[in-house]
């Protein structure tokens, strides 16, 4: 039973999880993990030294837009009344935004940026023509954009963790034909990487059906036995990579032999997770995964490395950055090519973020880092926001928000990727993503799972899909 006395005793405990991490629901519960009801409190945060990296993006006296609701149509920037009669007067309709922003297209849906209507009418989503005006040129405007905005990456890589991380949760079986679908479509839609699978021990990874097998109070059951079957099938699809997790050399000799051309360890900033997740300690997995790396060398595949826990671990509670720049260092210098920063529960918000980003990004290039949100009180947008700010370019996602830890209970999935293209286009940024085949490949795979989509912005296009096509 794990009681605050036992948590007492867990590595790196501060006794201060009872108000800033652990939620009394998981103090008073007999469960292993927590259920995650309030976020790392800002108090918590380390001694921030490059914080002012992030002061760029901002400034006291900015000139903010901000929509007056009396002004039907006008937009107010900072008390100044924007008239019609400026340069800033085109016409955008919602749809027209829309398929901009479908289509990836960076140039249009940066005029969307800056010219769209934050429209105060009741319902802003109709398809009315409405006027955008501004006594701000575009000149202005850019300078306004830039001030914010500078700095962000032009091209974003997206590595979809749907089929693996989203579909390891999930309580059913998903058969294998439904999962090669789902990779299709992925692929199809632009995705550069797709991590299509997983080679664990069977006794690991946690799905309940009948055909069950029990290991420590978890449920288990084997959904990713296909992962042969899968790659099998998946390696054929032209202009993807598919990366695979391995997380020792048995899974890697299986990978291989199924045709994987790029594998992924996945080490913890945190010893309690790393227990739970891999059975060994953090300095055993690290000694393993070099095994790993100098025997994919050998065979001249590319390994990523993730990290997990980077803000929060279920059990310990906050994680200092520290931990997860030494973990990162270790697997950047074994060789990983990219080292992703997993929020696994969720709990980070950029108060916590930027902090544990500053501490990676002193030991390893920037350019060597992916993050890896999920979702769970809603902070990834903000957290990836300021990711890019930081200079990150490789953002981890999931379709349809598809995901959860089993050994986090309460977190969520990762991030939309839907939401995050859609966030993406509507910076200006490239993605090489249409979005709408991503939101096919979510329907598809929603529909066979019998629930909602995760996506904030596939819900809200498929309404407007839906309004569009009564019209
Ligand atoms: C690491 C181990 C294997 C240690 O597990 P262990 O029990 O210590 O391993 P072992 O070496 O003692 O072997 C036990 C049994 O598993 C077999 N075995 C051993 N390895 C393999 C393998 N590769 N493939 C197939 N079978 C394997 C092995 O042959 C043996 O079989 P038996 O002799 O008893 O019949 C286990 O703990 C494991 O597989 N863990 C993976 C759990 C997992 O998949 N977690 C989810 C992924 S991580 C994640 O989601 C986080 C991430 C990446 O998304 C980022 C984030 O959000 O933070």
């Amino acid at each position: 039973m794990l009681t605050p006395k036992v948590l007492s005793k867990c590595a790196g405990w501060t006794g201060r999880l009872s108000h800033a991490f652990i939620p009394v629901s998981f103090l008073a519960s007999s469960a292993t993990m927590s259920s995650l009801e309030e976020p790392l409190s800002l108090e918590s945060l380390p001694k921030l030294n490059g914080v002012g990296r992030l002061q760029m993006f901002s400034s006291s006296n900015d000139c903010r837009p901000r929509v007056d609701k009396t002004e039907m149509g006008n937009c107010l920037i900072e008390g100044r009344e924007c008239s019609s009669s400026n340069s800033c007067n085109e016409e955008y309709t919602w749809g027209r935004q829309t398929r901009a922003m479908f289509r990836g297209d960076s140039r249009s849906s940066r005029n969307v940026r800056n010219r769209m209507s934050l429209d105060t009418a009741s319902d802003p989503w109709s398809f009315h023509e409405r006027h955008y005006s501004s006594s701000y040129s575009d000149k202005d405007i850019n300078n306004l954009t830039n001030k914010f905005l500078k700095g962000l990456p032009r091209y974003v890589k997206i590595v979809e963790v749907g089929p693996r991380d989203g579909l390891q949760n999930e309580k059913g079986i998903v058969p294998t034909a439904v999962k090669i679908e789902l990779i299709r479509k992925l692929a199809s839609s632009g995705l550069p990487v797709v991590e299509a699978t997983s080679f664990v021990s069977p006794k690991w990874v946690p799905q309940v059906m009948s055909d069950f097998i029990l290991v420590g109070e978890i449920i288990i059951h084997h959904d990713l036995a296909d992962a042969k079957d899968v790659m099998h099938v998946v390696q054929s699809m032209q202009g993807v990579r598919f990366p695979v997790l391995t997380p020792n050399l048995k899974g890697l000799e299986a990978a291989v032999a199924a045709g994987a051309k790029e594998v992924a360890v996945f080490a913890a900033a945190s010893e309690s997770f790393s227990r739970s997740n891999i059975n060994c300690s953090i300095e055993e997995s690290l000694a393993r995964y070099h095994d790993v790396i100098l025997a994919a060398k050998k065979l001249m595949i590319p390994v990523r490395g993730y990290v997990s826990c980077v803000v929060g671990c279920p059990v310990e509670g906050p994680v200092s950055p520290s931990k997860v720049a030494y973990v990162a260092k270790e697997l950047h210098d074994m060789g990983c090519y990219e080292i992703s920063l997993g929020d696994t529960i969720g709990v980070g918000t950029p108060g916590t973020v930027v902090p544990m980003l500053e501490a990676v990004m002193s030991v390893v290039p920037v350019e060597k880092l992916a993050v890896h949100f999920h979702d769970t009180y809603g902070q990834s947008l903000p957290n990836i926001l300021v990711s890019l700010q930081m200079g990150i370019s490789t953002v981890d996602s999931s379709v349809a928000g598809l995901g959860g830890c089993p050994y986090a209970k309460g977190a969520t999935g990762n991030v939309a990727t839907e939401d995050v293209v859609y966030m993406l286009h509507g910076l200006g940024i490239k993605t090489s993503v249409d979005l709408g085949k991503l939101m096919a490949a979510g329907e598809f795979i929603c529909k066979h799972l019998g629930r909602q989509s995760g996506s904030k912005t596939a819900i809200a296009l498929s309404r407007i899909t839906a309004e569009c096509s009564k019209i």
